[in-house]
């Protein structure tokens, strides 16, 4: 009695205020949020949704009452894409996570381990360097998101599965086209997650099709999980992921015994970690570097003066390149890989400020707003890399204006190894070459339109010319 939620639209019967979100969520959130406030509560369906939409707001849910909202809804889809909260993003909070979330930091994506795959990253930049010199000596256009991304999922599936696997590996379909339905399966809205009780009727088909892809999958895990078990251990070759849960097989965790369902969840959840994410922000970034000459032209004058001109970046040289980290940083603010991070969901009912949130609450986290405030940020939709000079503001969730990563228990595990892929990427391919849009256009008109989803990558594919810089 007495205790209030915030503000909010009233919604309809049954669907609540589902219909106002369209194909572009963060932005209709963004709309009513500046009619109800930062803090703001709707229900979706039956479900009770706390939204949150500015700095201040953000850090009262993800710091001062981060225990309380650290766990995760579930889904229909929970069963089939991480064999039923095995996995760590999508897990309940409670012990399991929290082993699971331990084993990952320390065993996964430790910077031990990611330095043990430095050649490899390596060995892969250089493979798609040379594949572009080529194109350049006949002045040919690129499909830069393609090859971006084929570079990223190339470099996880080394990492964690101990090889690159042919598109035909996995399914007819192909490797990237099943990992990709996975994740819009589980980014496309499903109403059976709302109104409950038109679940079993799976009445967008999304259910069938998971099992489909689940079944695929599976498989693909059991052989790979099979071969490993089958190979020869030598001692100086590096373990991928698969060896490393593996030697946890059967073991106890404290109270869980790691079986192959834990393993598969896990896998599953490093290789959609890694692929999309940060293919999403190379792309992105080089996008902005397209649009903004200047910014292009200031980074390449960084890299010849710390690089030189006569060889390629090193993993080595990132540390020293203080403008590409600024970069980055602005096209993580603007392009967000994760516009409205993962839901979260309150364990108990908890006193916000003046606002009562009861328990079992979806929380979201408009981080594409919040990165977008006027009120935090100086010209808030300009791309300007300078903004960051002289600043402590860094993207790992500390300061809660600049959050890609989210921030407090839930953040991004595997940041460190996300930063390296996206700082060497992006090095590499603006040092080595010069790049210009096709077909005459100029940089202030090149499209920027996203496309929405788990990951939010562009709508239409980055495509550019390179011509080869180095004297190399
Ligand atoms: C550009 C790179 C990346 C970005 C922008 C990114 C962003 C995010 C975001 C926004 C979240 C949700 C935070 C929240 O719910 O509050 C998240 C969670 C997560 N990320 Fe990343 N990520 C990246 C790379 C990676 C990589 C390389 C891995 C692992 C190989 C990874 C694994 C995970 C996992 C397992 C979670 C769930 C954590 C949990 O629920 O406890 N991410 N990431």
């Amino acid at each position: 009695k007495g205790k209030k939620l915030p503000p909010g639209p009233r919604g309809l019967p049954i669907l609540g205020s589902l219909h106002k979100l369209g194909a572009n969520p963060h932005r209709d959130l963004h709309q009513l949020a500046l009619k109800y406030g930062p803090v703001m509560y709707l229900r979706l369906g039956f479900v009770p949704t706390v939204v949150v939409s500015s700095p201040q707001a953000a850090e009262l849910f993800l710091k001062t009452h981060d225990l309380v909202f650290a766990s995760r809804p579930r889904y229909q889809a929970e069963k089939y894409v991480s064999w039923g909260q095995r996995n760590l993003g999508f897990a309940e909070y409670g012990s399991y996570w929290r082993n699971m979330r331990k084993l990952c930091t320390l065993e996964l994506l430790s910077q031990t381990k990611i330095n043990s795959f430095r050649s490899m990253r390596e060995e892969e930049l250089d493979l798609l360097i040379k594949l572009l010199r080529e194109a350049a000596k006949d002045g040919a256009t690129v499909d830069l998101s393609a090859k971006v991304s084929t570079l990223s999922a190339d470099m996880a599936c080394r990492m964690i599965l101990g090889k690159k696997y042919m598109d035909q590996d996995l399914d007819e379909k192909g490797f990237k086209a099943v990992m990709q339905e996975a994740m819009h399966l589980v980014a496309t809205p499903n109403m059976g997650d709302y109104i409950p009780y038109i679940a079993a009727l799976d009445l967008q088909g999304i259910t069938k099709r998971l099992k489909v892809n689940h079944k695929i999958f599976d498989h693909f895990f059991d052989k790979i999980i099979d071969e490993h078990m089958d190979s020869d251990k030598g001692e100086d070759k590096t373990k991928d992921f698969v060896d490393v849960m593996l030697g946890f097989y059967g073991t106890e965790e404290s109270e869980y015994r790691i079986e192959r369902p834990n393993i598969k969840a896990i896998l599953m959840d490093m290789l959609a970690g890694s692929t999309d994410t940060s293919a999403t922000a190379i792309e992105w970034t080089l996008s902005e570097l397209l649009k903004n000459p200047r910014v292009m032209k200031k980074l390449q004058m960084e890299l010849e003066s710390v690089v030189g001109m006569k060889r390629k970046v090193e993993e080595s040289d990132l540390e020293k390149l203080e403008y590409l980290d600024m970069v980055i940083k602005e096209s993580l603010r603007l392009h967000p890989v994760a516009p409205l991070l993962i839901p979260h969901q309150s364990t108990e009912d908890c006193m916000v400020g003046d606002f009562m949130i009861p328990k079992r609450s979806r929380l979201i986290v408009n981080a594409w707003a919040i990165m977008r405030d006027p009120s935090a940020w100086r010209d808030a939709e300009k791309f300007w890399p300078e903004r960051f000079e002289g600043s402590s503001i860094d993207v790992r969730g500390r300061e809660f204006q600049l959050i890609p990563f989210g921030s407090g228990r839930r953040g991004c595990p595997g940041i460190q190894l996300g930063l390296t892929v996206i700082r060497q990427t992006v090095a590499q391919l603006v040092h080595c070459f010069d790049w210009k849009l096709p077909n005459h256009i100029l940089p202030a008109y090149l499209d920027m339109t996203e496309k929405y989803g788990l990951t939010m990558p562009r709508d239409n594919h980055l495509l550019a010319i390179p011509s080869y810089r180095l004297s190399l």
